[in-house]
């Protein structure tokens, strides 16, 4: 059976996410959406393309697939400390399948709704299957990369290399018995840390949410504060289901280098960290940020002495 058309599938699995949220003026229908900015503070836009296979497997449940691209996207924006608005879609399909869409959309549609994000406007082509999100939010306290000095402890939300940990079992490649089901979470459901951004934004002085490894995102901080960091690897906060999946050597790794796992990564000068204490958030001191000395970069220590991973953070080339 043929399924839907280009135009059906908008109207029947997308356009139903018209309903005008603020700011909207013209939707999903037009050549553009128009939208009204907030009053105050800046618009922060991010664009994220997850290619199957490479970022998800092909044949994963669709409503994760969309659960998950529009996460990641999210968790941009939690870096910049911007509160979600909308979002545009640009879904690439090999074939027309209702099954497939109905599923897709309505993950798309409930994860937009949990974090109160609005759809307004996309484009559906043919192709090898990749889901491309563009996400807009306004921020009036925006952490940006270029903001760590020297002196500042840097900081992790929460914990890292569950995701990265749990990609054999989610592809099938590990057996896992009772860890299935929190494999999957982990990986497909990352958190976006808006709370904890609106919480410290304020207090930190730059932030950076962890796509491609802790190590290798920090050093993105790093560069652009022409700064180095001291990361002490025993504070690192090594996610319990790493541990589990992984063993206790290979965790440490995976959450050095793993990625995935869309916490944040943010540094905070000394004249706010009882500031930060007081505000009671679940987060780790991981280290100092210092001199440069020539070329900024991030060295990390276990038990005192020098300590390299075995491998970089995700690059794509
Ligand atoms: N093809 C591109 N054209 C223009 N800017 C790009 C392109 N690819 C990435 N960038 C920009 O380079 C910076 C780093 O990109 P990336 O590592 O993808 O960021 P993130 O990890 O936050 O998604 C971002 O500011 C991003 O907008
Ligand atoms: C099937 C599959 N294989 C491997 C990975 C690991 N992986 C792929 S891309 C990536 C880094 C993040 O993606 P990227 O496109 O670099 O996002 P950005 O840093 O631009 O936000 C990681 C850790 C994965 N998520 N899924
Ligand atoms: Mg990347």
């Amino acid at each position: 059976m043929r399924g839907p058309g280009e135009f059906e599938i908008i109207r029947d699995f997308f356009a139903g996410a018209k309903k005008l949220s603020e700011g909207v003026v013209v939707g999903i229908g037009d050549d553009c959406a128009l939208l009204k900015p907030p009053a105050q503070g800046l618009l922060a836009t991010s664009v994220d393309t997850l290619v199957a296979d490479r970022h998800f497997p092909a044949d994963a449940d669709p409503a994760a697939i969309a659960a998950r691209a529009l996460r990641v996207n999210l968790s941009d924006l939690a870096a910049m400390n911007a509160k979600p608005l909308w979002f545009t879609l640009a879904l690439t399909l090999p074939e027309s399948d209702a099954d497939w869409l109905r599923e897709f959309s309505r993950g798309l549609l409930e994860t937009a709704e949990l974090f109160g994000i609005s759809l307004v406007g996309g484009d559906t082509t043919r192709g090898p299957l990749s889901v491309t999100i563009q996400v807009t939010g306004s921020s009036k306290l925006p952490l940006r990369r270029d903001g760590a000095r020297v002196g500042d402890g840097i900081y992790v939300s929460g914990p890292v290399g569950a995701a990265s940990a749990a990609l054999p079992v989610v592809l099938g490649q590990a057996a896992a018995g009772h860890e299935r089901e929190e494999a999957r979470r982990a990986y497909y459901f990352p958190e976006p840390q808006l709370a904890l951004a609106a919480a410290i934004g304020e207090l930190a002085g730059s932030a950076v949410d962890i796509s491609d490894g802790l190590l290798a995102d920090l050093g993105h901080i790093c560069n652009a504060s022409r700064v180095s960091a001291d990361v002490h690897m025993e504070s690192v906060p090594v996610s319990p289901l790493a541990r589990q999946l992984a063993g206790e050597n290979r965790a440490l790794e995976l959450a050095a280098t793993g990625g995935d796992d869309y916490q944040l990564c943010f540094t905070v000068p000394e004249k706010h960290w009882s500031a930060l204490e007081k505000l009671g958030l679940d987060i780790a001191r991981i280290g100092t940020i210092v001199p440069a000395e020539g070329n900024p970069g991030v060295r990390s220590w276990l038990d005192g002495k020098p300590w390299s991973p075995t491998r970089s953070g995700y690059q794509h080339f």
